[in-house]
């Protein structure tokens, strides 16, 4: 490996977390030897500029973590340099490919997804796309399964299927990772994870972040394929998924796409009692007065902050089982957590009433802001009571814990897994092509159901939890969404 490149690096993504990500990399000695960095962008500015920028924003992160060392900032400065190209031209970057030399390039596309295309075209036109070569796309790799399908037919036009790492970086966090070391690492989880003994599994993404200057992107997008179509759906399918028989990419991405294949279509007629989509209106986030989603976006829009949606497997181990999951900005809480609710016991042997009520087994996979598995189990409350009387414990599970004088490790950016992976030409946390396909499938249908009732999303406030027909959703099957840590 000689050098990665990437394409828009000066822009929000590179700057807060890829740029972040490969200091601490440098910083652990996990970058391989004389690997070069090469920011490329249009902007006309000298490398020495760049490394500028490129170092306020690293320092402002390392230190924040307690990583800032000046040695390791001497050798991540050393691998820094900058060209000024346009990526979509050939003749443009025949240059950077004599600037990079001998051997294989990473080029990591940090650009708008509507450049992607003529981003590979001119790539392969400039030696860029050779066999040992890799490409990494950021989501949204297109808007539907037409457009995600022109798009990659231009990449499959320059590379192989081998050679191409779509990023869903919900892949890269740890916590995400700890599933399958939960459900394939043990064997007292796996006889249960079923429609035997779940009843439902809830998944939540929750932003109190507006929209905000993003819109041009995020109009045309929404929450459902912003965010439902790639994490929300891979979360589900860690969740869902048989075991593989190995952890090789192509075992583990084989069984998430026979999940997605089994995902039940939502029907036109089932739309309305499935989906629900929410705006946020004006009002209060975090005490401070924020503007509506329309006021931002400067014009009345009919685009989705929240989605929630009832996903139904058709399979042996999850006919019955409904998966609830919702997302939005603006909501009540940052705050990313995938419940499994267990059935409650058959017959309870401790009465009825608030005192020997036995409350079903609940886990809950904390993914932000905190990293946490927890499980909660009944107890009985200590004491003399003539009658016994029961509890729930919360019994933490986390990954950090690893006895009590144990410092926590770094939490580490979600991209820092990911570039090491890309860059070892490892795919197993990268989406496949026929898994984004299948995904934006499923999402299709939803959209097209939404575009043709003509509905609008429903009005909420900030820092609540998204519309009431989202509760609605749970509360006409029994059900209610997880207001608890387990
Ligand atoms: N920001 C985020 O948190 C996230 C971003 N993403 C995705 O990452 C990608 C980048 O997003 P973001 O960083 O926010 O976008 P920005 O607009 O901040 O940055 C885009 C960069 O692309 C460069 N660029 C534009 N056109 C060209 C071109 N023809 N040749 C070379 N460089 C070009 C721009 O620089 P210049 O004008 O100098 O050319 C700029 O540096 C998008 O696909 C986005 O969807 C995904 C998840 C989160
Ligand atoms: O991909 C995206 O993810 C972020 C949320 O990421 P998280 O790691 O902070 O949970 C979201 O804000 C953004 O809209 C979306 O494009």
């Amino acid at each position: 490996m000689t050098a990665l490149v990437l394409f828009g690096g000066g822009g929000d993504l590179a700057m807060r977390m890829l740029l972040p990500s490969l200091y601490f990399l440098d910083h652990d000695g996990l970058l391989p030897e004389g690997l070069k960095i090469i920011g490329a962008a249009r902007s006309e500015e000298t490398p020495a500029e760049y490394i500028a920028r490129v170092r306020q924003s690293v320092e402002a992160k390392a230190r924040a973590d307690k990583a800032w060392d000046e040695t390791v900032w001497a050798r991540m400065e050393a691998r820094l340099d900058y060209m000024a190209v346009d990526a979509t031209s050939a003749e443009s970057l025949k240059p950077l490919r004599d600037k990079v030399g001998q051997g294989s390039v990473t080029s990591f596309l940090a650009v708008s997804p509507s450049l992607y295309a003529r981003i590979v075209t001119a790539m392969r036109a400039a030696g860029l796309a050779e066999p040992e070569d890799r490409v990494v796309l950021e989501k949204p790799v297109g808007r539907d399964l037409e457009s995600f399908r022109a798009i990659d037919d231009a990449v499959a036009d320059a590379f192989s299927e081998a050679q191409v790492f779509r990023i869903d970086h919900y892949l890269g966090k740890e916590t995400v990772q700890n599933l399958l070391a939960l459900r394939f690492g043990n064997t007292i989880f796996e006889p249960l994870w079923n429609n035997l003994s779940i009843d439902h599994v809830q998944i939540t993404v929750g932003e109190t972040v507006g929209v905000g200057d993003r819109w041009p992107y995020y109009d045309e997008y929404g929450a459902l394929r912003d965010m439902l179509q790639n994490h929300m759906l891979q979360l589900l399918c860690l969740v869902a998924m048989e075991p593989p028989s190995d952890l090789d990419a192509d075992s583990v991405r084989n069984e998430k796409v026979k999940v997605l294949r089994s995902l039940r279509p939502i029907t036109h007629e089932d739309a309305e009692r499935v989906t629900v989509r929410g705006q946020y209106e004006s009002g209060t986030s975090g005490g401070k007065p924020v503007p509506s989603y329309d006021e931002e976006r400067g014009l009345d829009s009919d685009t989705e902050t929240f989605v929630a949606i009832r996903a139904d497997i058709d399979n042996w181990r999850w006919a019955g089982v409904p998966f609830f999951m919702r997302t939005g900005k603006r909501l009540a809480e940052k705050r990313t957590e995938i419940v499994i609710q267990f059935k409650p016991v058959p017959h309870s042997i401790f009465g009825h009433d608030d005192r020997g009520d036995v409350q079903a087994n609940r886990m809950v996979i904390e993914l932000q802001p905190e990293e946490d598995i927890s499980l909660s189990v009944m107890n009985k409350r200590p004491g003399l009571d003539q009658r016994m009387q029961l509890q729930p414990i919360q019994m933490s599970l986390s990954w950090g814990v690893g006895g009590k004088d144990a410092r926590p490790p770094r939490r580490r950016i979600a991209y820092e897994r990911l570039l090491l992976d890309a860059m070892a030409g490892d795919s197993t946390l990268f989406v496949r092509r026929d898994e984004a396909e299948k995904a934006w499938e499923w999402v299709d249908q939803v959209s097209q159901a939404w575009a043709d009732a003509g509905t609008k999303p429903h009005d909420y406030a900030p820092g609540s939890w998204g519309p009431d027909e989202a509760d609605m959703l749970l509360a006409r099957t029994g059900r209610d969404w997880n207001t608890t840590d387990a």
